[in-house]
């Protein structure tokens, strides 16, 4: 679903209206009313489906104007399930950290990702989630950083090498295949070229194609039947296998020479539940869990750098400023994971490209276990929650001007004033991307690599903002750039 928004940025979201005031928690839920929303005539008639039909057309417009008319919580009906539109910080705190025991993630959008990532850490719920975070947390400790920045970085420098021979790039497609191939390196510790099968290119095609059919499967109530030949069916079974065959065939290598590796599979194959049952991770948890971490980072990740670098090239101001401050930073020296706290423009750069164009534009739907109440309002068992960063992030109440490109918003003087909670590209609660810190290592490294090594010229087309929203939202059309050599750093050797 390509979506145009507008020729520039998108569309700000209006103002809304506060919610009621919270309630005693002692009030059941059945003497609260419904949180307000648009009149449904008959749920199987009338307005219910022009609801459906304009949600499912343009959610964000829809989610905003909903907001604009109702407020910070609204209710709708879709079919025969209440959906709820959260907005406000306060109230997104609400149902995801205090009352969290109330909601899970949807049964029905887990069902359809589990057919590519299995049960694991983004699909379970429970005691099996508690304890994979446990584990999998281990694999992201701080100390461990340093270590995948290097790899990184090589990755990077390997990789980008015949760009200068090539003249013009697109850096849509680059940051895919880049960061797909740094992902697989990261995660599996093993050069793609050994694991065999796909290229990361082609992988991380097959991914986009197989996540964007099960993104729009998550749309919908009915899954359509294995057995049925659609296009749509085969190019998931391509992406189910090519990631099968890549993880089956990367921890085959690494079981039969445990010792030699030192990264994230390392650190989930060794790793045991030592606050829990005291067990490490069976092959197929390990599976599962390195498909995850595989998806969830690539995808996200290239679409940050796709927009980072489409906004940038349209502002030489910035460009500029971010280019010399590179240089002041590292010099004629290659970047290091010590310098990140010091590239600070980069960051605060990255930052406020996660906020006009969060990759998780709307969090994974939760629904309610029980009746309970939220903002003063009745939230009914087996509901459809929905909050989408998109919507609050360019709320004028959060962030003035919305629609301007602002990277100084994060400014140590100013971002202090953004209302705590109103910034959340990364989710909220408990079930926090656990890559975050990591992100934050490798968005400001890989983008450094690339300012100190190439001047970009952009070419025709590459301010096109149109997005494509699957699983993340990401650039639609290419940003084609001529590229020249800046610095003279020695080319990197792989590892
Ligand atoms: C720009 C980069 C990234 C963004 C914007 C991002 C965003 C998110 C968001 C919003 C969630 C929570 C969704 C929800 O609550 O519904 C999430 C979860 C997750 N992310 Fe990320 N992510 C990024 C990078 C990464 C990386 C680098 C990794 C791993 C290497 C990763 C692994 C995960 C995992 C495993 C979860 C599930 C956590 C759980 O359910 O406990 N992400 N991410």
């Amino acid at each position: 679903m390509s979506v145009v928004l507008e020729r520039t940025l998108g569309e700000a979201a209006r103002p809304t209206r506060l919610a009621r005031q919270v309630v005693s928690d002692k009030t059941p839920p059945e003497k609260l009313p419904h949180p307000p929303g648009p009149k449904n005539i008959n749920q199987w008639i009338g307005l219910t489906w022009r609801h459906a039909a304009e949600f499912w057309l343009s959610p964000l417009r829809y989610i905003t104007k909903l907001g604009h008319r109702y407020g910070d919580l609204c209710s709708f009906m879709l079919f025969t399930q209440r959906a709820y539109v959260v907005n406000s910080p306060e109230l997104i705190h609400e149902y995801l950290v205090r009352r969290r025991d109330d909601y899970i993630r949807a049964p029905w959008e887990m069902r359809v990702l589990r057919q590519l990532v299995g049960n694991g850490i983004l699909t379970s719920e429970g005691d099996l989630w508690t304890r994979q975070r446990r584990i999998i947390q281990q694999a992201f400790r701080g100390a461990l950083l340093p270590r995948y920045s290097e790899v990184t970085l090589t990755t990077t420098q390997v990789r980008v090498g015949a760009w200068e021979s090539a003249g013009e790039v697109d850096l849509v497609n680059e940051m895919a295949a880049l960061m797909m191939d740094i992902s697989i390196r990261t995660t599996t510790g093993i050069n793609p070229e050994v694991i065999g099968g796909p290229s990361p290119e082609q992988l991380s095609d097959a991914i986009i194609e197989g996540a964007d059919q099960m993104s729009r499967e998550m749309g919908i109530p009915i899954t359509p039947p294995k057995w049925l030949p659609l296009p749509s069916s085969r190019r998931k079974r391509r992406a189910i296998e090519a990631i099968d065959a890549y993880v089956h065939r990367a921890i085959e290598i690494r079981r039969a020479d445990p010792d030699t590796y030192h990264d994230l599979l390392a650190v989930l194959l060794r790793a045991v539940d030592e606050e829990g049952d005291g067990k490490g991770m069976s092959d197929r948890q390990a599976r599962d869990e390195t498909a995850t971490i595989l998806i969830a980072s690539a995808h996200s990740m290239s679409s940050t750098l796709g927009w980072f670098w489409k906004l940038v090239l349209g502002r030489p101001e910035l460009y500029d400023r971010l280019t010399e401050e590179v240089d002041r930073v590292l010099g004629d020296r290659e970047p290091t994971f010590a310098d990140v706290p010091k590239l600070e423009c980069l960051t605060q750069t990255l930052k406020e490209t996660m906020r006009l164009f969060p990759p998780a534009y709307v969090l994974f739907a939760r629904m309610p276990i029980r009746d309970t109440q939220l903002g003063g309002y009745r939230v009914c068992r087996g509901g459809w929650m929905i909050t989408m960063p998109w919507v609050t992030h360019r709320d004028p109440r959060f962030f003035p001007e919305p629609m301007k490109f602002d990277p100084d918003r994060f400014s140590p003087e100013r971002e202090g004033d953004i209302p705590k909670g109103a910034y959340f590209p990364f989710g909220h609660g408990p079930r926090v991307c656990i890559g975050q810190q990591l992100a934050m290592v490798q968005l400001p490294l890989i983008t450094a690599t690339l300012l100190q090594r190439f001047r970009f010229e952009p070419q025709p087309g590459f301010d096109d903002m149109t997005t494509h929203r699957e699983l993340a939202v990401r650039p639609a059309t290419p940003c084609p750039v001529k590229v020249t050599r800046r610095d003279p750093l020695p080319p990197r050797k792989p590892r």
